[in-house]
């Protein structure tokens, strides 16, 4: 049975469980000439490994670091680090070797064919370039870095339009004598030229950190630094960008340019032509997939430049009162002072927007409001308009009532309501007031003799008569057939009496013209007062007998009602 378990191992598994999926991948060697804290180092890494991340797992990136900046020049470490290398890798040969900065470039053109060979290189970051050290070698190719020195130069130029004197800061190592020879060819061109020979281009490679220190805070207006590449000073003392190019910054009296964008902007440069290491990374990682997917090293182009591009520090420029119309137009300016909008942006547009929707809210409550407000009043309006003709209405109403048609004088029905008005008030504050009752004296005569229509002409005469002959405060109603009704406020007897002898005398001068006929008529009036205690029927009965007096007595007369 233990036989056939073995059997089954040795035999059958490599069928169904095939090699790790990290053997099959490519193998990616990245060797940076610097160690892994320099920021410019870690950038380029990020940039490799991003771009590598989708087709390289992980563990198949082997990432060295030469450490050649703090080791720069030394001959032991190099030969120890050789034989490290060489040693590793003759057991884990990588499909691609990708070399950063020019140390690594280096030792790969000097010991490349021997550790790895046949191994393609891509390589990037290489600032000095000989090409005549690539004869022979058609497995190599990659990015040039190079040095922006011309277009820093002229960025000094146009954002110190006044400069007169640009200190270039290198080394004596030897990528820093590579950088710095280039310089001196540049300078050499600039005193042929009658635009630039005034600018005094000065090279300092040789200066211990203080030294540089003292000498920068001694500059005057007009002068400028551009860092080339400082590694170490005269003393071996290493030069840290984290550390030493801010204390650089700091002491000089004038602006520091630079080209290596991670590790100068934001550590007290102002600003220049500068290459980002990211980008830079990503680029070769680009390049590096490109062969491994099976084109040719041969047939992929070095790329002659990295991209440079202007770069600023807002606070440096404030600093050394650059105007920041003169800036490049696609400049990138960090430190730019933040808008509190731009810094509150999501919280302010969310108060925007909340405010904005509550006003929306609120106008439309208050237009729906003045809607209500103007239907409310248009029903108000309407109700009242309403209520008016109502009231018209009901006032007609009330004077068709109380009105007689044919008199347009108060009729029964009002003279009985006011009448009785009268006796309450005058009872409860023990005053008088006279009732007069005017019958017209055969009356039917009138009638018979000349027919309804003149009896109605003569009532509607008599009537107008006995309203116009009293005062406005007395009352007269027609109080039916050919009777009408009086009511003296305040008059006794005595005065009733006159005054009803006047109208009686009036009324037997009246003329009524029917055709060629002159009609006359009399009036009997019988008279009475209120006493205290009386009612109508008493107070009317009276009146009533009065009048029954007046007629009995031959008629066209005044009779006055003694009180029981
Ligand atoms: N034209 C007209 N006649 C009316 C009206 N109301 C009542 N009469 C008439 O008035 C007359 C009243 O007649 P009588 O009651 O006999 O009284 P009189 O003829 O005036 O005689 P004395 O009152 O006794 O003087 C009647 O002929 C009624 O028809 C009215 O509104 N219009």
């Amino acid at each position: 049975m233990l036989q056939k378990v073995l059997w089954f191992f040795l035999l059958v598994k490599p069928l169904l469980f095939p090699l790790a999926f990290a053997e099959e991948q490519a193998k990616v060697l990245l060797l940076n000439s610097y160690h892994p804290q320099y920021r410019w180092t870690a950038e380029l890494t990020r940039g490799v490994r991003d771009k590598l991340a989708p087709a390289v797992p992980v563990e198949n990136l082997y990432i060295e670091y030469m450490d050649a900046r703090r080791f720069a020049d030394d001959l032991v470490y190099q030969k120890k680090l050789t034989e490290l290398l060489h040693y590793k890798y003759s057991r884990y040969q990588p499909d691609i070797i990708i070399t950063s900065d020019d140390a690594a470039y280096y030792f790969m053109l000097e010991h490349g064919a021997g550790i790895f060979p046949g191994v393609a290189v891509v390589f990037c970051g290489v600032n000095v370039f000989y090409p005549e050290l690539l004869s022979g070698k058609d497995k190599i190719t990659g990015i040039k870095e190079g040095m922006d020195i011309s277009g820093n130069l002229a960025l000094i130029r146009r954002l110190q339009p006044n400069i007169k004197r640009i200190i270039l800061l290198g080394d004596t190592t030897g990528l820093g004598l590579r950088m710095t020879e280039r310089a001196k060819e540049i300078r050499a061109g600039w005193l042929t030229s009658p635009v630039t020979r005034d600018i005094m281009l000065e090279i300092w490679d040789d200066f211990s950190l203080e030294e540089l220190y003292q000498q920068a805070a001694r500059q005057e207006p007009g002068t400028a630094f551009l860092v080339l590449a400082i590694h170490k000073d005269r003393f071996g003392h290493y030069f840290s960008y984290e550390h030493d190019l801010p204390l650089l910054t700091q002491y000089s009296k004038v602006p520091v340019y630079g080209m290596w964008g991670t590790l100068m902007i934001g550590n007290g440069a102002l600003g220049g032509m500068m290459n980002d290491p990211y980008q830079h990374g990503t680029e070769a990682a680009a390049m590096a997939l490109t062969i491994l997917s099976g084109v040719r090293v041969s047939t992929v182009k070095i790329k002659e430049k990295a991209s440079y591009s202007p770069v600023f520090d807002y606070h440096q420029l404030k600093r050394f009162d650059i105007n920041l119309d003169l800036l490049p137009q696609s400049s990138l300016v960090i430190n730019l002072p933040v808008s509190l909008y731009k810094k509150h942006r999501l919280e302010i547009n969310s108060i925007v927007a909340i405010v904005m929707f509550l006003i929306l809210i609120i106008s439309i409550l208050f237009l729906n409001n003045q809607e209500l407000e103007l239907v409310v009043k248009q029903r108000t309006r309407d109700l009242d308009l309403r209520n008016k003709a109502l009231e018209a209405n009901s006032n007609f109403m009330k004077h068709q009532a109380n009105t007689d048609v044919l008199t347009n004088l108060a009729n029964r029905r009002a003279g009985l309501e006011e009448i009785n008005a009268y006796i309450s008030r005058f009872n409860r504050d023990n005053k008088t007031f006279a009732l007069a009752i005017v019958d017209i004296d055969f009356f039917k005569n009138i009638n018979d003799s000349y027919g309804h229509d003149v009896g109605d002409k003569v009532l509607q005469v008599l009537g107008a008569c006995l309203k116009r002959l009293t005062r406005p405060g007395d009352h007269v109603y027609r109080w039916g057939g050919e009777e009408f009704l009086i009511a003296l406020p305040y008059a006794d007897v005595q005065a009733c009496l006159v005054i009803c002898q006047r109208l009686r005398e009036k009324v037997s001068e009246l003329v009524i013209n029917r055709h060629d006929d002159k009609i006359n008529i009399t009036v009997s009036i019988g008279v009475t007062n209120f006493v205290c205690g009386d009612n109508f029927e008493r107070l009317f009965a009276r009146a009533d007998k009065a009048l029954y007096d007046a007629k009995r007595n031959g008629r066209n007369r005044v009779e006055a009602a003694p009180v029981d």
